[in-house]
């Protein structure tokens, strides 16, 4: 499996910057990437990271994506003088040149196609290419936006056609849209274009008509362009978490890309002028940690926008942290979306109910059409007026994500201990006595106690949660043979000796604890039959009509789980499989690997002794950060699941704001 995080950087690419006068463009400068790549430095990123060079783009690169007059034009402009420059740029809209920018865009294409090249090739697992200018507005044959050369568009261009790649999955989380992406994938069945925007109803620039949720693709591309326009500003890390739990992984998951192209811009980062929005930096490392279970791990991400020096180099920093495979940082105090993003998401997901299947429950827009023309209204009122500073906002430096010394540690009975990859640690503890085991067991008779296989997994389980409390390891995997004995042994000990809240993910029908009412503990338990009514608001219940309907199960994931699991920020999470469940080792890795977003990645997962080997080996990667296996193509879910989980979100979504997926008052 392909490991390491690629960073291309040079510094070329801030050699160049306005030469006049123009309130628009004055704040795409150079320092832009100077800060960045130095708030990487300062953080001890860079060293930990594969630096690879960039290089120029050649012409046939360039022609995949642009059109020969344009690129004939642009060649002119290293020897233009100051007025012709100035000339030149006027037609485009919001853009600047400089006799070495086109030498620059060449660098910033060109590192993003080696950015695919080393992903595609397997030298690394994934990265990111700090560039400037960025491309994202750039269209065949158009500069806009402070954008030259579509970067990301080539980059997955090159990828189509030197590695056939299938499916690319564009994201772009810049707060502007990149219409010039969607310009060039829209009749692209096999590159699906997800771009979310500060729209305000048109008035935002570029106030263009086609940037609405309604713009979903066209021909063989309907479906696969999605746009979520943000009409209010203000949008903080619920609404963020929000769009990424009930639009874009749902369906991500549903394409199943085979590589990941993040048009990363951090205009939508808090503080910054052009977004005005209130998403504090350690989001960015959420969100790039949910999009690296798709694809195999294959992400290259490639600086679009982002233009307050302070929140651009913090997000900077908390992707590649991500991207290195570092704990996320915990987001505590998350509630619900905003009435204005629930709408947006609810239009955007009634619109392309009939393209996919994860949104088939969703009631459809009434009378709506796919919209097709392109028009133009001509600039209204968008926020600050150029060159209006924003008023002062501050937010807290995002605190440190240290990995603890040891990532994995693994107990396993004796001969299997070469079943998980050599970097795991062994743990085998002393043994518990009986009284010390029954001092939590309580309930049961101490006769059950005498087991001394019983005796070794619960002193085994009682030193994991202890070292993880301790931050000497991140996770741990446990082999046991009582499951069901250990996991009430394992939930005591944590809410005994942790302060902080637990969240139990279990595979099985029969609940494994009793659910406390002080809320110190919440269950999730997925489950094939109707469990007895749960007693407590925090052991939920997940109906699964079969253990194999992956679909199903991975729509429960995404939409239920997930908005569950952040909106009660656990400190630790305990992860059981019972027996027989029959989920299947991809939508269990999936499972493990999503959650580790959670908790800072401190996680225990308990597995029944007599689990198959494949199973145990790939948690153990999973644990270790080796990416997921990707499900491949996902059939329909289950009505039956649909309809249970929507149940149940109607039932859970007033206590778990997260869960909502339309306004309350919206059909
Ligand atoms: C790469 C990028 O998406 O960040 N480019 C943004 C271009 C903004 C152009 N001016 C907007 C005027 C409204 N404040
Ligand atoms: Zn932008």
């Amino acid at each position: 499996m392909a490991s390491g995080t690629a960073l291309i950087y040079d510094e070329e690419m801030t050699r160049y910057k306005l030469l006049w006068v123009d309130p628009i463009c004055k704040i795409e400068v150079p320092e832009r990437l100077v800060v960045s790549y130095a708030a990487l430095q300062k953080a001890g990123l860079t060293q930990r990271c594969v630096a690879l060079p960039v290089r120029e783009a050649t012409d046939e690169d360039i022609l995949l994506a642009h059109s020969t007059e344009y690129l004939e034009a642009v060649k002119k402009t290293p020897y233009m003088t100051l007025e012709e420059l100035m000339t030149f740029a006027v037609p485009y809209g919001d853009v600047y040149f400089h006799p070495n920018i086109y030498h620059c865009a060449k660098l910033a294409i060109g590192a993003t196609l080696n950015l695919v090249d080393a992903v595609m090739t397997g030298k690394v697992r994934n990265g990111i290419a700090l560039v400037r200018p960025p491309g994202h507005h750039s269209q065949r044959s158009t500069a806009n936006g402070f954008c030259i050369f579509n970067n990301v568009a080539i980059g997955t261009l090159y990828a189509k056609k030197k590695y056939n790649v299938r499916r690319v999955l564009i994201v772009d989380w810049d707060i502007h849209h990149g219409q010039g992406l969607q310009y060039c994938f829209e009749e692209d069945p096999d590159v699906l274009y997800f771009s979310w925007h500060r729209y305000e109803h048109q008035k935002f620039w570029p106030n263009l008509r086609e940037s609405d949720y309604d713009s979903v693709g066209k021909g063989r591309g309907a479906g696969f362009n999605i746009n979520l326009p943000w009409n209010k500003v203000g949008m903080d890390s619920n609404d963020y978490l929000s769009v990424f739990f009930h639009v874009l992984l749902p369906v991500a998951y549903e394409f199943n890309p085979e590589l990941v192209m993040l048009s990363a811009g951090f205009d939508s980062a808090i503080g910054d002028p052009e977004g005005e929005m209130c998403a504090t930096p350690e989001i960015f490392g959420h969100l790039t940690h949910l999009l690296m279970s798709l694809a195999g791990g294959r992400l290259c991400a490639v600086l679009e926008g982002g233009y307050n020096l302070t929140s651009l180099p913090q997000s900077v920093c908390q992707t590649v942290q991500t991207l290195l495979g570092d704990p996320v940082s915990r987001i505590s105090g998350l509630s619900s979306p905003s009435k204005s993003a629930l709408e947006s998401i609810q239009s955007v997901r009634s619109v392309h109910q009939q393209y996919w299947a994860c949104f088939k429950h969703v009631a459809a827009k009434p009378g709506y059409e796919p919209h097709t023309k392109h028009s133009k209204l001509e600039a209204g009122q968008d926020g600050l007026q150029p060159g209006e500073e924003t008023k002062e906002i501050s937010w807290p430096e995002p605190l440190l994500r240290l990995p603890p010394p040891t990532r994995t540690a693994v107990a396993l009975p004796a001969g299997l201990e070469d079943s998980v990859p050599e970097s795991c640690k062994r743990v085998t503890e002393t043994l518990l006595t009986p009284e010390e085991a029954a001092e939590k067991l309580g309930n049961l008779n101490i006769q059950d106690l005498k087991n001394k296989d019983l005796l070794q997994s619960l002193g085994n389980v009682q030193s994991l949660v202890d070292k993880i409390e301790k931050k000497q390891v991140r996770n741990g995997l446990l082999l046991v043979p009582d499951l069901r004995k250990t996991l009430a042994f394992a939930v005591q000990h944590a809410l005994i000796s942790l302060t902080d809240r637990v969240l139990l993910v279990f595979l099985g029908n029969e609940a494994p604890v009793e659910v406390r009412v002080d809320g110190k503990l919440m269950l999730v338990q997925f489950c094939s039959t109707e469990p007895h009514e749960p007693k407590s608001k925090h052991h939920i219940p997940v109906m699964m009509k079969g253990f194999g309907d992956v679909p199903g199960f991975l729509h429960a994931v995404l939409t239920l789980l997930l908005p569950l699991a952040y909106g009660y920020d656990p400190g630790l999470i305990l992860v059981a499989m019972g027996k027989g469940s029959g989920m299947g080792v991809a939508a269990w890795t999936q499972l493990t690997s999503l959650l580790q977003g959670l908790a800072e990645g401190q996680m225990l997962v308990l597995m029944q002794q007599g689990d198959e080997e494949e199973t145990i080996r790939t948690t153990a990667a999973s644990l270790l950060g080796e990416p997921a296996q990707s499900l491949g193509t996902l059939g329909d879910p289950l009505p039956e699941s649909m309809d249970a989980v929507e149940k149940l979100r109607l039932k859970l979504e007033t206590q778990w704001g997260l869960l909502q997926t339309r306004g309350q008052n919206l059909p």
